[in-house]
Order: structure tokens, then C-alpha cells, then sequence
């Protein structure tokens, strides 16, 4: 192991990356409270402002994922359709299989310049982790219950807010509605026979009522479906922990450029469009498996600075002080001041691990994880 590998596996340096994401955030999102009064005035500055803030958070995970881990991201795509990422708006589907495909998501949100703005339709659960989740309410992020009568108005109501955004944003939709596991894949092949689908090999059955309330909400606001298939090298199982360790994987990206005129309009035919969408994602994987690469030219664009001086912004803020408190701290002598920091710290480390954990696929819900009772078709 290099020297510099040796640094990064070091818990002070894991502490310290911490330190600052969870500093930084409480301060975001306090600044982003700020912006409430904002609203009333002028809604569109106000979405601006959170956009640029929500970057500060967001890009802080990139920085993790691009500079501090090395980690690099390749793109399979087709130059025409290269040329119109990050100038239009558009929904984004995505496999979800991995602990970290959606930093992968953010890496190439932050390549073509719409981290900040970025969107997803994500479970109710998440709005209630701090900085990430308490972002999201600033950044109109659309949130679900995965229960389709509380969420058929809400989530539809949320997605018409959307349509005078003030800058292109991605909506990010993992139409498994849950990530991949061996009994979450079984389950939902047998719902696919109870249905008379094909079984899908590498992906659980999509969810298709959260993909047609968010194309007949968003026709008109976005101007295509980007169908993407993402996969690691060397069979690897990424992870945040991994890239907080430092640990370099290798993400490729599939991505096909759908014009929202294709999709069907109606409820039925657009979720058999989508059955077959994922019909074809599966064979991507498949060809992925046996080959190693995706079909296609490959255009990955390169990483930008931005995310990394973000981030010396806020650790030379930071630490400066943090410093200054421990040098205090230990000067003073007094064991009572230097126990209740050592708690305080110790409270914060588990916080975060307890936020860590969110993106762990053990510590997942059980939702598709139960017997339906099946209707045959
Ligand atoms: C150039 C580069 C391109 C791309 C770069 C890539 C990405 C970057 C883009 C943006 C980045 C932005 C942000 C990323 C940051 C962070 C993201 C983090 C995480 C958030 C993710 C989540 O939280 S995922 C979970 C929430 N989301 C969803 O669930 C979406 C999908 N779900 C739906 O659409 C659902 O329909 C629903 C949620 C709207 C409602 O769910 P509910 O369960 O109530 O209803 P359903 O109708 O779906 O269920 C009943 C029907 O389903 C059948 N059924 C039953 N069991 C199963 C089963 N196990 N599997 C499949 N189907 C099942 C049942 O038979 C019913 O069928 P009917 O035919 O009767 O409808
Ligand atoms: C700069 C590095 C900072 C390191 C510290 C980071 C601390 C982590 C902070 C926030 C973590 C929350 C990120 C939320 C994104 C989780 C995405 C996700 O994968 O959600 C799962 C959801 O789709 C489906 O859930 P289930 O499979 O049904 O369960």
C-alpha cells in the first residue's frame, strides 16, 4: 500500500471529511431557512440561490467520489445526443442496484452542470436525513410514500411546481422503486409471471405509475427520457464507505437519448413501453457482463474543479477554528470540558455513520419485499 493510499484508510482523515460535510451542511441548511422569506418575493431568485446552495452539499460527495477516491466514470453514448446533456431538462432513469449509483448520478449531473438543480422522485423516508434530506426540501424535490393512492396527488402536484423551473434539471426516477436484492429479484418475478412480462435477469420489475404521472406531468417541461444503465468493473459492490477509504472503482454509464414525443400518452401502453425499456436495459447488462462494455462510442467528460475547491472552501473555513477549539481545549486542562467534547464528537461520528448507513443495501426497506398474492393474467 502507497503512502497516499495508507493516508486516505486513516480514520483522523475520514473524521475530518465528516467534520466538514456535516458542518458545512447544518450551515447550508441553515442559510437555505434564510431564503424562505425570499420565496414570497421572488420565487425563481430564491430557486437560484438554493440551487447554488444544494451544490455546496452535493458536490461535496462528488469531490469524495472524483478526487479523494479517484474513481472514474465512463460514459457510453452517442455524440448527437452528447451535445444536448445539460441543455435541456430531462428524466433520467436509472437502474438501482448499487449503494452508490446515485453519487455516480450526481458525478455526471456535476460534469454537465446540473448538480445543483438536479431532482428525483425519492421515498418519504430521506427528507428526514439531515443536510442531505433537509436540502432536498429547497430544491423541490418530489418525495413518495410508494403507497400510489397518497402519492397519485401529491407527487403529481410536486411535479407541476417544476414546470417554471428557472434552470435544466435532471429528474432522476429508479423505476424498481427499491434497490436490488436476491429476494426483492425473486418476488418481483413472480409478480412478472403473474403478469405475463418476461423475467428480467439483472433488474427487479419497474414500478410504471411513478414513470407515467412524471412523463404526462413533465410533457411540455422536459424534452427527453435519458434511459441509463450503469454498471462497475470487475464485478465490484461499491460502496460509501469504500470511497471514503479511498477505495478507486470504475463506474460505466450507459446512456440512449429518448425524445419524450416517443412515449406513449396512456396509462397502458406507457407502462408496457416501459416493460420493454427495461426489457432492453437487462440485455444491456447482459452484453455488460460478457464483454465488459457498453454498446456505443464512448464520451466521457472530463472532471471540472469546481466540486474540489468547494471543498478546500469549506474545510480551510472549517478546520481553522476546529483547530484553534482543541488547542483551547487542551490548554485548558479542565478533564469535564475535554470528556463532554470527546461525547459530543462521538455523537456526531455515530450521526453520520447513521446517515452513511441510508445508503447501505442490508440496512434497505422491505418494501417489494413481501409475497403478493397474485393475480394470474
Ligand atoms: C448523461 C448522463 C445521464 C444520466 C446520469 C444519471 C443520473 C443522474 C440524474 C439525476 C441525479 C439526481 C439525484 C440523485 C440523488 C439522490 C437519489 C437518491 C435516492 C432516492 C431514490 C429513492 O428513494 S427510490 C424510491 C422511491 N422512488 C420510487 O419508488 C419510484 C418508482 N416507484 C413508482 O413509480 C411507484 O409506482 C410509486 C412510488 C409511484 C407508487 O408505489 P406503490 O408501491 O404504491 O404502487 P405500485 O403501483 O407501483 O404498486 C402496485 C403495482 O405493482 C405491482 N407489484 C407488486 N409487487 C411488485 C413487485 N415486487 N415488483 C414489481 N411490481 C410489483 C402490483 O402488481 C401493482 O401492479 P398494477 O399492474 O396493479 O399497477
Ligand atoms: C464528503 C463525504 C461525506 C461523507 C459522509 C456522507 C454522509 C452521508 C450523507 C447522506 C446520505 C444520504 C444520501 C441519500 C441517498 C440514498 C440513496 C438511496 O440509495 O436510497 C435508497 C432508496 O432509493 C431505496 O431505498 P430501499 O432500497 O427501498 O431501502
Amino acid at each position: 500500500m502507497g503512502l497516499v493510499q495508507l493516508l486516505k484508510s486513516q480514520f483522523l482523515c475520514h473524521l475530518i471529511i465528516c467534520y466538514v460535510f456535516l458542518v458545512s451542511g447544518l450551515i447550508i441548511n441553515l442559510l437555505q431557512l434564510c431564503t424562505l422569506p425570499l420565496w414570497l418575493v421572488s420565487k425563481q431568485a430564491a430557486r437560484r440561490i438554493n440551487t447554488k446552495l444544494g451544490y455546496c452539499i452535493s458536490s461535496q460527495m462528488v469531490a469524495a467520489l472524483e478526487w479523494w477516491s479517484g474513481t472514474e466514470c465512463t460514459l457510453y453514448t452517442d455524440p448527437k445526443s452528447y451535445r444536448l446533456y445539460g441543455n435541456e431538462n430531462a428524466i433520467v432513469v436509472l437502474n438501482h442496484s448499487f449503494e452508490i449509483d446515485f453519487l455516480c448520478g450526481w458525478t455526471f449531473c456535476e460534469r454537465f452542470g446540473v448538480l445543483g438543480s438536479s431532482k428525483v422522485l425519492a421515498k418519504k423516508e430521506l427528507s428526514y436525513v439531515p443536510v442531505i434530506g433537509w436540502m432536498w426540501y429547497f430544491l423541490e424535490i418530489v418525495f413518495c410514500k410508494r403507497k400510489w393512492e397518497e402519492d397519485r396527488k401529491t407527487v403529481a402536484q410536486s411535479l407541476q411546481n417544476l414546470q417554471d423551473y428557472p434552470e435544466n434539471f435532471w429528474f432522476l426516477l429508479y423505476c424498481e422503486g427499491t434497490r436490488f436484492t436476491p429476494k426483492k429479484h425473486q418476488i418481483s418475478m413472480q409478480v412478472a409471471e403473474s403478469k405475463g412480462l418476461p423475467k428480467l435477469k439483472h433488474h427487479l420489475l419497474p414500478r410504471t405509475k411513478g414513470f407515467w404521472v412524471t412523463v404526462q406531468n413533465l410533457r411540455g417541461t422536459v424534452a427527453a427520457v435519458y434511459d441509463s444503465t450503469l454498471n462497475f468493473r470487475n464485478n465490484e459492490t461499491p460502496t460509501l464507505l469504500g470511497v471514503l477509504s479511498g477505495k478507486k472503482y470504475h463506474a460505466d454509464l450507459y446512456v440512449r437519448r429518448i425524445p419524450l414525443e416517443q412515449i406513449p400518452e396512456h396509462e397502458v401502453e406507457c407502462a408496457a413501453w416501459l416493460h420493454k425499456l427495461y426489457q432492453e436495459k437487462d440485455g444491456f447488462q447482459e452484453h455488460y457482463n460478457q464483454t465488459g462494455r457498453y454498446p456505443g462510442p464512448i464520451m466521457t467528460p472530463p472532471r471540472r474543479p469546481w466540486d474540489l475547491l468547494n471543498w478546500l472552501f469549506w474545510a480551510c473555513l472549517l478546520l481553522y477554528p476546529l483547530c484553534l477549539l482543541l488547542a483551547r481545549l487542551i490548554s485548558s486542562g479542565s478533564m469535564l470540558t475535554i470528556l463532554a467534547s470527546v461525547a459530543l464528537c462521538s455523537a456526531a461520528s455515530v450521526g453520520v455513520r447513521w446517515m452513511i448507513g441510508q445508503t447501505e443495501i442490508d440496512r434497505g426497506s422491505g418494501y417489494g419485499n413481501k409475497e403478493v398474492p397474485l393475480k394470474s393474467n
